[in-house]
């Protein structure tokens, strides 16, 4: 059951269990101690509503842990997740903070994605592909909690939860220019380093079962067996694409396996191809 508002970039899910596997909120594999620390912190985060900004890999979950934290939280509003890439570069003004209908333009009134998030939490996705000027307009809104409207003569008051992440270091960014330092002190407070699979070694095999039994159940099919050798195999690789390409892999190794055992010879690394196998 899933709401999808204004523009294909807002993605906004009310029944996380029923939505489909890129956004689950509700299953969160951490078994690594690095993962279990990282839970913790998420869990204290939850029990306020400063902005947190979370540096990651792509692939590695920020998505995902941004919508626990929201689901933690209790907030009784949307979690609207928005990939700041996807604005456009002359709308992207009216689209993040809305506009108010414009007879002259043919505009009806629009809240954006902070409005569409009131009372709850928005996630802004590679914040840092935010232009400089919608970074400062960004800040103004958490300083002020209040939003100007495109066109708007008053400010609207905003209760949104602002969760953003990064792919990049953004301090090297406000040191090079290109990104908002106000913004960036602003975010930094509450920061949580998500490390890349390869570093939380402890987290490939329950992450691999995991994935294994969601879409075996989704296939209706019993589950395959990983062998020992596959085991090795799944613990030898680097992950370069983190936990999205290893969920491909154990998804298409199922469509493969057509057996009680799940090979070597069965994996698929979507970063790579397959590999030799002895
Ligand atoms: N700890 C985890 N437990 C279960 N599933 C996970 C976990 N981490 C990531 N996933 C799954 O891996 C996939 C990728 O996660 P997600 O989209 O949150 O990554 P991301 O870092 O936001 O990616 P991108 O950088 O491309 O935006 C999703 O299907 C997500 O459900």
């Amino acid at each position: 059951m899933f709401q999808r508002p204004e523009s294909p970039a807002l993605l906004a899910f009310a029944d996380t269990e029923r939505t489909p596997s890129s956004i689950r909120a509700g299953a969160l594999v951490f078994v690594d101690p690095k993962s279990v620390q990282l839970k913790q912190q998420l869990e204290q985060l939850s029990t306020h509503t400063k902005p947190v900004l979370i540096e990651g890999e792509q692939g590695t979950g920020k998505e995902l842990l941004a919508r626990f934290i929201h689901r933690q939280s209790e907030r009784s509003g949307l979690f609207v997740a928005v990939n700041t890439g996807s604005l456009s570069p002359t709308q992207g003004e009216a689209e993040l903070f809305g506009h108010i209908a414009s007879i002259s333009a043919g505009l009806s009134s629009r809240a954006g994605w902070l409005g569409s998030a009131q009372g709850g939490t928005l996630y802004l996705d590679e914040i840092g592909d935010l232009s400089l000027s919608l970074q400062q307009r960004l800040f103004e809104v958490l300083e002020q909690g209040v939003v100007w409207r495109v066109g708007a003569a008053q400010a609207t008051p905003v209760a949104v939860r602002l969760i953003v992440s990064t792919s990049f270091d953004l301090q090297r960014a406000v040191q090079a220019g290109r990104f908002n330092r106000d913004l960036f002190e602003r975010l930094q407070p509450s920061y949580l380093r998500l490390p890349a699979l390869r570093e939380r070694p402890a987290d490939i095999l329950p992450l691999a079962e995991y994935f294994l039994n969601y879409y075996s159940q989704r296939l209706n099919i019993q589950p395959p067996r990983l062998t020992e050798a596959t085991n090795q195999q799944l613990l030898n690789y680097p992950w370069p694409g983190n936990t999205r390409e290893l969920e491909s892999c154990m998804h298409f190794a199922l469509l493969m396996c057509g057996e009680t055992q799940l090979l070597p010879q069965h994996l698929y690394w979507p970063c790579v191809g397959f590999m030799q196998t002895d």
